[in-house]
């Protein structure tokens, strides 16, 4: 059922305020105006009991003023005032008591008068002193004063009716009183608002499709109410029948409350507890928090690195313990081979909280921790993780480098009149000509040792030993003096004027190599005060009889490049440095190139890029060929992008001898 809302209910009409301003500038106040809710509508319930009269409408400034006619010409028609805004009904009070009202859903009113008003008012009003109870005696005298002798029925009715047909529904002595002349009369006052028992049979669509007759004009006296009321269309949905009316008021439905977590003082107290216990949980972590930063600051100073070598350790504790002996030579039909060699953290980069961002896995993996600063500016760390031949970690001796890379391969170069080529690769001050100096001595051991017993005594060792600086060559064993490379009609580069020494022991080699180590060209960088910038070529050759220039029945080359610093980091330098730099890049990168293109067997090979790659022509070239990269890698923090570019560019040479493997 469709409640009564205020918006369903007509404006008060202009005529009907003026009436009201005219009844009494001190205007009747309601005191506990009634208010009708839904299903306890009692104008609907009493509308369908009733039995319909004609129903006259009378200006409401005329009600009290005819009243004598009004009771005269039965029925009497109730004028009703509808407020919009309280929702209240407020019957006429000049008019008699109503027995049913009826009241559509949308705006209309229609009261109809079952019974004769023979009573008089006095009497009416004697019995029904509950009905003006509600009424101030001062508003009620007013109101009397303005409106003459119809005031106590007007004052009556203006008065709350259903306070008083609740006072007279709880008052059982009423109900019971014997019915008599007067007491019938006045009956229908005491229950002007009582409704009757619903007729169930009769349609409420009648009743709700009746029209309010309204006044707007005073001199319209009467208005004939119809007495058959249109229906409503089908499509229109009955509402529900009414339960019947006691003539209490509807209790308001209560919404409901939401229910509280706790009750009462207990529970305020608790919830206090628990926000000062979590407080001082709260309280109790930024103390430790800040004494945990403390002890570090405490500790570390201005080094900044720590977390990141936390973050490190805790990385590294994860690991199983590493094995070096899982490290074995390369037993393999490839011409290439990739080791890494990390070497120990310096003095210097140590006294610089320099740390370690190297981690060794197992015999061939390893990887480089970059540390990064993530948005938030908190620490952290990008693994980069790498596979080559072989991974030597910090605390790997120069020896077993030589005996797991090197080594290998010397006695097939002794009975298979082949060529080795030995690259150290990497970033200036990364261990590269410390890495040498060892292959240079135990190669020469090794090599002699191969010669002795393979009883080839007819064979000559012949050692040279030169740079390539600037895309020049230089003679390291004869004072740096220049020499030509020149291809013979074979395509062979023939270097003019290089002095080639012979060596019966490798004592003799490691001599004529310090020797020309003092010849290179060095100068100071911030990694160490020894930075060579050339590329320093041991070469050592088998000759077959008894001297130099017989033929060449093997060739071992043992190449010390130049840093592989980047460019970008040269720009501050001056010019010669500038050009330095990028000599030594482009004949790094044509390096690559070439050792790319052997590994694939590819039939072009880009080695006139470079005086480098044109020298070593014939390590290329030839089908019995090996090569070994070394590359160097410094583990310290500070160097960790140069560090990922040698390992890339080692990565790279591997990648592609992994493919064709
Ligand atoms: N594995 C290692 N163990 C101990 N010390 C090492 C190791 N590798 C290098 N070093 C030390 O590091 C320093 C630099 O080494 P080295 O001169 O070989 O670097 P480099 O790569 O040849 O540098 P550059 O290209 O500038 O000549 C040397 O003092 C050397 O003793």
């Amino acid at each position: 059922m469709p409640l009564l809302e205020p918006e369903d209910l007509l404006p008060i009409p202009e005529w009907m305020k003026a009436k009201a301003r005219d009844v009494s500038t001190q205007s009747v106040t309601w005191q506990k105006p009634a208010v009708y809710h839904g299903v306890s509508n009692p104008l609907r319930n009493s509308c369908s009991g009733g039995v319909k009269l004609p129903v006259k409408l009378i200006p409401l400034n005329d009600v009290g003023n005819n009243q004598q006619s009004a009771v005269e010409n039965e029925p009497l028609m109730l004028q009703m005032s509808v407020t919009k805004s309280l929702n209240v009904l407020q019957p006429c009070p000049s008019c008699s008591p109503v027995k049913s009202i009826g009241m559509s859903s949308a705006t209309s009113v229609v009261l109809t008068q079952e019974t004769d008003l023979e009573a008089s008012p006095e009497e009416t009003n004697e019995q029904n002193v509950n009905a003006s109870v509600n009424i101030p005696l001062r508003q009620s005298r007013m109101f009397n004063e303005v409106n003459g002798s119809m005031n106590k029925w007007r004052a009556r009715a203006i008065a709350n009716p259903f306070v008083k047909r609740k006072n007279m529904a709880n008052n059982e002595a009423t109900h019971e009183a014997p019915p008599t002349e007067i007491a019938r009369n006045t009956t229908i006052v005491k229950s002007s608002f009582k409704m009757q028992p619903t007729n169930q049979e009769e349609p409420i669509n009648e009743l709700r499709s009746t029209k309010v007759q309204h006044s707007p004009q005073k001199d319209i006296p009467h208005v004939q109410a119809p007495h058959t009321t249109p229906e409503l269309p089908p499509s229109m949905p009955s509402p529900p029948r009414s339960p019947k009316w006691d003539g209490e008021m509807a209790p308001r439905p209560k919404k409901p409350q939401p229910k509280r977590p706790g009750k009462g003082k207990s529970s305020c107290v608790g919830a206090l507890a628990e926000i000062q216990r979590k407080r001082e949980e709260r309280r109790t972590l930024q103390a430790q928090e800040k004494n945990r930063k403390d002890a570090e600051l405490k500790e570390h100073g201005d080094d900044t690195g720590y977390k990141f070598r936390r973050l490190i350790k805790a990385f590294r504790d994860t690991l199983p313990p590493r094995n070096s002996k899982q490290i074995v030579p390369v037993q393999s039909s490839s011409k290439l081979c990739v080791y890494v060699r990390k070497r120990p953290l310096s003095k210097k980069e140590l006294a610089a909280k320099g740390y370690d961002v190297i981690t060794c896995l197992q015999a061939k993996e390893l990887i480089c921790h970059e540390p990064k600063f993530k948005v938030d500016m908190s620490e952290s760390l990008e693994n980069h993780q790498f596979s080559f031949d072989g991974v030597f970690h910090e605390t790997e001796d120069n020896d077993m480098v030589y005996k797991l890379s090197v080594g290998p391969w010397i006695p097939s170069l002794v009975q298979g009149n082949g060529i080795l080529t030995v690259f150290a690769y990497g970033q200036t001050g990364s261990g590269k000509t410390y890495t040498m100096k060892s292959v240079y001595r135990q190669a020469a051991n090794d090599l002699f040792s191969q010669l002795k017993a393979h009883a080839k005594g007819s064979v000559t060792v012949g050692v040279s030993f030169y740079d390539i600086y600037k895309n020049g060559v230089c003679d390291l064993l004869n004072q740096r003096k220049k020499v030509q490379a020149l291809e013979d009609n074979e395509g062979v580069v023939q270097l003019l004027g290089l002095t080639e020494l012979p060596i019966s022991n490798e004592t003799m080699l490691t001599d004529l190599v310090d020797k020309g180590e003092a010849s290179r060209i060095t100068s100071i960088n911030g990694v160490h005060d020894d930075s060579s910038r050339s590329h320093a070529i041991l070469r050592v050759t088998l000759y077959s009889g008894s001297q130099i220039g017989g033929n060449v029945e093997a060739r071992l080359s043992m190449v010390d490049l130049a840093g592989s610093e980047r460019a970008c980091e040269t720009q501050t330098d001056d010019k010669s440095t500038r050009m330095e730099g990028a000599e030594i890049n482009k004949s790094l990168l044509a390096l690559k190139e070439c050792i790319r293109a052997m590994d694939r067997g590819a039939k072009h090979l880009p080695f006139r890029q470079s005086k480098l790659t044109q020298i070593l022509r014939d390590s290329f070239m030839c089908e019995t060929s090996k090569t070994v990269m070394i590359a160097t890698v410094s583990p310290c923090s500070e160097h960790s992008n140069h560090t990922l570019n040698t390992l890339r560019y080692a990565d790279r040479l591997k990648e592609i001898n992994s493919r064709d493997d």
